[in-house]
Formats: structure tokens, C-alpha cells, sequence
């Protein structure tokens, strides 16, 4: 479905932005694999969190929803998941796939992992090669880079692995393993990704050791079924964020945010980029750090994004990418060369979009370099089927005088089913 946005607006009032994708996620599979009932509040009820609920049901996991935001999940522990009798399909999900690798890969059936076009094109061997060092026995396309994995699982032994790429995903695959291996099973990553697998197993009983530069998990007897409330996704969280920061006048209250310091990202750089922004009454659920953030709308400036911040803000780049076209002066992202294999590739959307618009952008392999403040008209816009680049450009869009097309903007079901009430609710036109 296309979508036309109509600019030029001021951001005004409050939010409560969506819940958190990633700990939703891990909700759903920590949950399963407990001792007793998991009650999960405030749960995500989007596209790829739901394809993590329909494996696990397939996997005769009982979870029940209840109420408008509540899941209840009836863990089967450790052991107790059975073959599933259909392919477990993974949708759009890159989360769903590879944290599911590491829980199958302990596990004494063989499943079937498909995903749809999209995610079938994403590599999978990053996960699958450290999985077969453990022992498990992982097949598919390109020597099972590619779904669909055909996945026997088994007796696995623990393993000290250094993460050849950033990634949070591939890290959560291998303590989901370590759950299931003889011995200690030893991650070390450089830079630091999110740790929301760690924090929520050590929350169910699990033996996590989290260093500096690593984790360590030693299987337990059994994890304990517990109460989630899921934090707001400041990666949801962040296009509001910038379409308030990017538009004079703009004052916006977000509430409930999720600001565990793997996901600040953000925060940081509209902070360096002259942002007035405040976060507000911090507190705790379940070991993930909880805020509210206001924000006002101003002048920006450039800001050169590389190293060890990409992780800690990789799904905010095409939102942060927006925030640059309307900042004055350079800005240069780089050292983010995953993009290119996330949804979409992510540079070449960002690239493709930003120049419809009428920016200045330069691609590079691993970024690309954007000179903001220049003239925009609206235009026509894609979305690659991508969640993230659809509202990434409907944040442009109501920036710009006129009106804008954003073609396939309904695959932002994938992370954030209202967002385009919520904006609609926030936008003020001028
Ligand atoms: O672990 C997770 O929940 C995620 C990790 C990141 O992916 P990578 O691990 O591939 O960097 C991120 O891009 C994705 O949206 C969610
Ligand atoms: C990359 C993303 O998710 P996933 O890897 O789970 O598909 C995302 O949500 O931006």
C-alpha cells in the first residue's frame, strides 16, 4: 500500500512509543524454555514478534494473549519442545531466525527454518559456523548461509568465540546454545552489542557472567518462569525523537523508553548534534533502564558517526541519516557496512530516497556522506519494503512543504502496526 504525507508540520504533545521488538522477542523464547508461567506485559504485538510466537507454538509451547498487551507464555523447559510438523517460518525476522539457530541447535529433533524473500537473502552463516564449532549439524544453500536451515540438533559442547561481525543476534544465538553445551561456553565481543538476552536470562535463573568485552554462560538445570514488562523501543522511539528535533517549534514528551546504554545511541549523537533533549525520572523494570525523554525542535548540526557507536544505534541510521539532511553543515556515517544486509540494503534506500528529496548525499561502502541544509521538494519515495526506511521517510516527508509518496509503507507492521496514528497525532501543520 502507497501512503502520501503531507508537510510541513510542528511535532506537539506526547507519546508512548511501541514496546521493545528485541526484548519482546526474547520474551517469547526465554519464556518457552523456562519452568512454569512467564507473564509478558506490555508485549509487542507486531509482524516479526509474532512469527517468534508461531514457532514456538509449533514447537508445542502453549502462549495465550490476553487483554490488549498481555502475552502468557506456558514454558515447557529446557527439554521439553517438541518437533515441530511444519516448517518454522521466520517471515521478515533476522531476530526470529538466528536466535532460534541457537535454541534448535540444542535441542534432539531437526527443524526447518524458511524465512520470506528478504530475510532468505540475509547471511546466516555468521550464526551457523560457531554453532557447528559446539557440534550442531546446520544445512543449507551457499553451505547454509541461506534459509532455508535445515537444523539437527544434539549434544554440544561449549566454545570461547571472539564475534567476527557486531552483532547482538549472532551473541544471543550462542548463550542460547551455551544453555544446552557441556562446559562453559565464552563470548567476546569488540564493540559491546545489545545485552538484553543476558540481562533477561539472568532474570530467569540462568549462569551469566557478563565482563568487560564478554559473557560466559554455563548450562543450568533449569530456567524459572518470571513477570516481563517490556520497556518502549527507542528504536521506534527515535523517529519521533528526530521528527520533533528537525521541526522548529516542535516540543514532544516520549514516555516509557527503554534505555538500556547498548541501545543510547541516539541520545547521544541529537545531543552532539545540538538537540535539546532531557531524559527524565529513570528507573528499572525487570534489569532493563526505563525513562522519559523530552525533546524540542531546533537548528542542528553535522556529525561524523563511526567505530564503536555504530551498534548502539545501527536501526537508528536511516532515521539519524533524515536528522542529517535537515542538520547544517557535513555529516559522515561509516564503519556500518551491515546495513547492506539488513531488510533492505539499507545505504543504497537511505541514498536512493535522501536524492528524490533533493539532498546532497555521496555513498560509500560502509555509510555515506550527507551535506545538509540544502533545498528539499517532496517526491516520490520507496520504502524497499522496509520497515525502518518507510518511517525513516514519512519523518522527511512531513518536514517538507507538500505532499510526498511513500510507496509500500504498509511493511511498517513489521516493528510499529499505529505508526503512522501516532505520527498523525503528533503532527501539527504550519
Ligand atoms: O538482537 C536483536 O534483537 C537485534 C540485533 C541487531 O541485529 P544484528 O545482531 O544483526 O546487528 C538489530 O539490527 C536488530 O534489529 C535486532
Ligand atoms: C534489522 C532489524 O531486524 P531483524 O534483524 O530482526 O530483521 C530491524 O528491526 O531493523
Amino acid at each position: 500500500m502507497d501512503i502520501f504525507v503531507e508537510g510541513k508540520v510542528r511535532v506537539d504533545g506526547q507519546i508512548i512509543p511501541p514496546p521493545d521488538k528485541s526484548i519482546s522477542h526474547r520474551s517469547i523464547m526465554i519464556g518457552s524454555i523456562a519452568e512454569g508461567t512467564t507473564v509478558v506485559r506490555k508485549f509487542l504485538f507486531a509482524d516479526d514478534c509474532l512469527r517468534t510466537v508461531d514457532c514456538f507454538r509449533k514447537m508445542g509451547v502453549e502462549i495465550e494473549f490476553k487483554d490488549q498487551d498481555t502475552v502468557i507464555v506456558k514454558g515447557k523447559g529446557l527439554r521439553g519442545l517438541k518437533k515441530p510438523e511444519t516448517e518454522l517460518y521466520a517471515g521478515n525476522s533476522g531476530t526470529t531466525m538466528r536466535l532460534l539457530l541457537g535454541i534448535l541447535a540444542g535441542q534432539n529433533f531437526e527443524a526447518v527454518l524458511t524465512g520470506d524473500e528478504s530475510l532468505s537473502k540475509r547471511p546466516m552463516k555468521r550464526v551457523v559456523q560457531p554453532l557447528r564449532m559446539m557440534g550442531a549439524k546446520i544445512e543449507g544453500k551457499d553451505d547454509g548461509n541461506y534459509a532455508p536451515l535445515i537444523v539437527r540438533g544434539g549434544q554440544l559442547k561449549g566454545i570461547s568465540y571472539s564475534l567476527p561481525v557486531a552483532s547482538a543476534q549472532v551473541k544471543s544465538a550462542l548463550l542460547f546454545a551455551g544453555l544446552y553445551a557441556d562446559g562453559e561456553t565464552v563470548i567476546y565481543e569488540k564493540p559491546k552489542t545489545r545485552d538484553h538476552t543476558e540481562i533477561m536470562l539472568k532474570h530467569f535463573g540462568a549462569n551469566v557472567v557478563m565482563g568487560d568485552g564478554f559473557v560466559k554462560i554455563t548450562p543450568a538445570e533449569k530456567l524459572s518462569a518470571s513477570q516481563i514488562t517490556v520497556p518502549g523501543d527507542i528504536s521506534s522511539a527515535a523517529f519521533f525523537m528526530v521528527a520533533a528535533a528537525i521541526n522548529e517549534g516542535s516540543q514532544l514528551l516520549i514516555r516509557d523508553v527503554g534505555i538500556n546504554p547498548t541501545r543510547t545511541g541516539i541520545i547521544d549523537i541529537l545531543k552532539q548534534m545540538g538537540c535539546d533533549i532531557k531524559i527524565m525520572d529513570e528507573r528499572i523494570w525487570g534489569g532493563e533502564k526505563v525513562a522519559d525523554i523530552l525533546i524540542k525542535g531546533g537548528r542542528l548540526r553535522g556529525i561524523t558517526i563511526e567505530r564503536e557507536i555504530v551498534p548502539r544505534l545501527i536501526d537508528e541510521i536511516p532515521i539519524i541519516a533524515v536528522a542529517c539532511t535537515f542538520a547544517e553543515g557535513q555529516s559522515v556515517v561509516k564503519d556500518a557496512k551491515e546495513l547492506r544486509v539488513k531488510e533492505s540494503d539499507r545505504i543504497k534506500a537511505i541514498v536512493y530516497n535522501l536524492r528524490n528529496l533533493g539532498a546532497e548525499v555521496e555513498e560509500l561502502e560502509d555509510g555515506f556522506v550527507i551535506t545538509g541544509g540544502k533545498p528539499l521538494k517532496p517526491a516520490e519515495l520507496d520504502s524497499f519494503n522496509d520497515h525502518r526506511i518507510a518511517m525513516a521517510m514519512a519523518v522527511a516527508a512531513i518536514s517538507i512543504d507538500g505532499r510526498s509518496k511513500i510507496k509500500n509503507a504498509d511493511c511498517v507492521a513489521i516493528s510499529f502496526p499505529n505508526f503512522f496514528q501516532m505520527l498523525k497525532s503528533v503532527c501539527k501543520q504550519i
